[in-house]
């Protein structure tokens, strides 16, 4: 999809406004001006929305029981989607908690932003948050369920989510990649390129 951007320039007595087709390149995007072909690094006209939210302890990733979470801090999970995402025109915003309380008036914020699409990790909530669920289900938003670890090759109480039949999909067992696989699929749902069709995908959408 080709996203148009707006470019000011200015002149010394107005200011210029014209449509051009951009190219970015390394987060820098290259226009036309008006005059000559010139470098200008502008902001990003964001198309849409994305958070990702982080359940509790998520904040010790790199340091917490890597040998079942990796030793990726959720900083660096937190930079990389943000980069992904603003490289697509997208803007994400990233939220953790620890406490059931904020999350849930996390997500009800996101419906007055417009949030589009949500990828949580709800963590420890995942096996005992009734009212984190009902949060989701009352925005609508369309959400990805993502575990660092394999659930399901835990311990069972691990294997009972209160998330992923509302959850468009559910991603577990990858580690920190596992985040990057739920925004490619955030993505290409937000720019129409995602069949939401069960006939194409294989996958059946909620
Ligand atoms: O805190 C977590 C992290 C987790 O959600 C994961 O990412 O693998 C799995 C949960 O069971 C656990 O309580």
């Amino acid at each position: 999809m080709t996203t148009w951007y707006r470019l000011y320039r200015q002149t010394l007595n107005s200011t210029q406004c014209s449509l051009f087709s951009p190219i970015t390149i390394n987060n820098w995007t290259f226009g036309l001006d008006s005059v000559k072909l010139a470098p200008m690094k502008i902001d990003v006209t964001h198309t849409g929305k994305i958070l990702v939210l982080h359940g509790p302890n998520l904040n010790l990733l790199g340091t917490r029981e890597p040998e079942t979470y990796g030793r990726t801090t959720l900083a660096e999970i937190n930079d990389n989607l943000t980069d992904l995402a603003h490289n697509d025109g997208i803007k994400l915003t990233h939220f953790q908690s620890n406490g059931e309380s904020e999350l849930i008036e996390r997500i009800q914020r996101a419906i007055g932003e417009n949030v589009q699409f949500i990828i949580i990790n709800p963590a420890a909530y995942t096996h005992t948050s009734i009212a984190l669920r009902d949060a989701l289900a009352a925005t609508g938003i369309p959400f990805i369920e993502v575990h660092l670890s394999n659930i399901f090759a835990r311990e069972s109480f691990r294997q009972k989510s209160y998330f992923s039949d509302l959850a468009r999909g559910v991603i577990c067992g990858l580690g920190a990649k596992g985040y990057e696989l739920a925004l490619e699929y955030a993505l290409a749902a937000l720019s129409g390129g995602s069949s939401q069709n069960s006939e194409n995908t294989g996958v059946t959408a909620k």
